[in-house]
């Protein structure tokens, strides 16, 4: 296969709006800085990658804000003019840097976009992905009232949708849950608890055993494997972790332990997409069911979330949801579209879906080119 020599990349900083506020246990989130991430190879190709963050530190200890730094002063100038032979090798030319890991998988992914547009495949062929549909799930914010949120319940699993995730938090949980369930006794329905609770909350989320919930993601503290292999033994839902799982070696850690009967694989929060498969390898492994979370991503990143999405222990719907869902425009052509609860896989090269400069343009906040490694830092080699 062709290799890759990075002679540039372009960093795109846009700024967008939410078709509407999207509140978790941690925040509310409307409006954020994104920075998207143009490599650009000797031969011209490019591949495109996004910074999954937010403005503010609240999901993990990255903003967009760090991320471009740490993208500037560390990950681009180790990996400019340098050859690469495939694109798995990238994760460990970063690991000289610790953590960081959605800045990292801004320039991971796109360098996976490259490689495969320069050999005239998609990152699904790349990975041994092999579905040509994949399952779209929602994810509900934290709604006012049980009704409310009924009622949004209902016009998603009218378009479609395969699972419905509702976000919940001490005061807006059981009650809302059931009120869901009542409804709809049939739906694939989860919970996702964003770390809003501790190991004394154990029997009040048993509440929950009897709502026939696929899973219940991230109950307990966003650093935590211990009290929830504890939590996994006292409730019958299953664990799903998110928050907690940052690599390869976290997964086993919670494995071993039970942690978790399932786990959310973000490309961002693992670091890349390398990663996100040997995560997805070790989970079909140890039978561990695995589903592709979400970021509120433009069209980069979801365009990475489908392609990611083809391989086979993505079992349960995700949390990639269409383009229309998040933004008024998406900043891709075609936009990211659902029918009948299916998002078809693109044919194209790479993510399958370009970037429209016109668009672009119309959320663009600066641009800068970088083709230097210059750094005030020393780099490894
Ligand atoms: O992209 C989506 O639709 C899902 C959004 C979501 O749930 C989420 C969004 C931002 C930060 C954390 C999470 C989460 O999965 O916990
Ligand atoms: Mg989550």
């Amino acid at each position: 296969m062709k290799t890759i020599n990075l002679k540039e990349v372009r960093l795109h900083h846009i700024n967008v709006s939410l078709i509407a506020p999207f509140t978790t246990s941690f925040g509310t989130m409307e409006n954020k800085d994104v920075c998207l991430v143009e490599v650009v190879d000797e031969s011209g190709v490019s591949g495109w990658g996004e910074t999954v963050t937010s403005n503010e530190p609240y999901y993990n200890e990255e903003t967009t804000e760090t991320a471009v730094y740490m993208l500037k002063d560390f990950f681009i100038p180790r990996l400019l003019h340098r050859e690469i032979g495939h694109p798995s090798e990238v994760h460990g030319m970063l690991e000289f840097v610790r953590r960081n890991n959605i800045a990292k998988a801004a320039i991971e992914t796109a360098i996976w976009d490259a490689f495969a547009k320069k050999n005239g495949l998609s990152i699904a062929e790349l990975i041994g992905g092999t579905k040509k549909e994949i399952e779209s799930g929602k994810s509900i914010g934290i709604q006012e009232s049980p009704e409310v949120l009924v009622k949004k319940v209902d016009q998603y699993v009218r378009e479609g949708f395969r699972k419905i995730k509702v976000k919940i938090k001490p005061g807006a949980d059981i009650e809302y849950m059931r009120a869901v369930r009542e409804a709809f006794p049939d739906i694939a329905l989860m919970a996702d608890a964003n770390s809003a609770y501790t190991l004394d909350d154990a029997d009040h989320l048993k509440q929950l055993d009897e709502l026939d919930l696929l899973m219940i993601e991230q109950p307990l503290a966003h650093d935590d494997i211990i009290d929830h292999a504890k939590l996994q033994k006292q409730i019958k839902t299953p664990v799903c972790l998110d928050e907690s799982i940052h690599s390869y070696e976290d997964a086993r850690k919670a494995i071993e332990l039970g942690s978790c009967r399932i786990i959310n694989i973000k490309i961002g929060r693992v670091g890349g997409l390398q990663e996100s498969k040997r995560i997805h390898d070790l989970c079909m492994e140890n039978g561990i069911d695995v589903w592709c979370g979400g970021m509120l991503e433009t069209g980069v990143g979801r365009a990475h979330n489908i392609q990611m999405t083809t391989l086979p222990n993505f079992t349960i719907p995700g949390d990639t949801a269409p383009s229309s869902h998040y933004w008024t425009e998406d900043i891709v052509t075609p936009e990211i579209e659902m029918h009948n609860g299916l998002i078809r896989v693109p044919d194209g090269a790479g993510i399958g879906y370009e970037v429209d400069p016109q668009k672009l343009a119309k959320v663009i906040r600066s641009e800068e080119r970088i083709t230097s490694t210059e750094t005030p830092h020393p780099i490894p080699n």
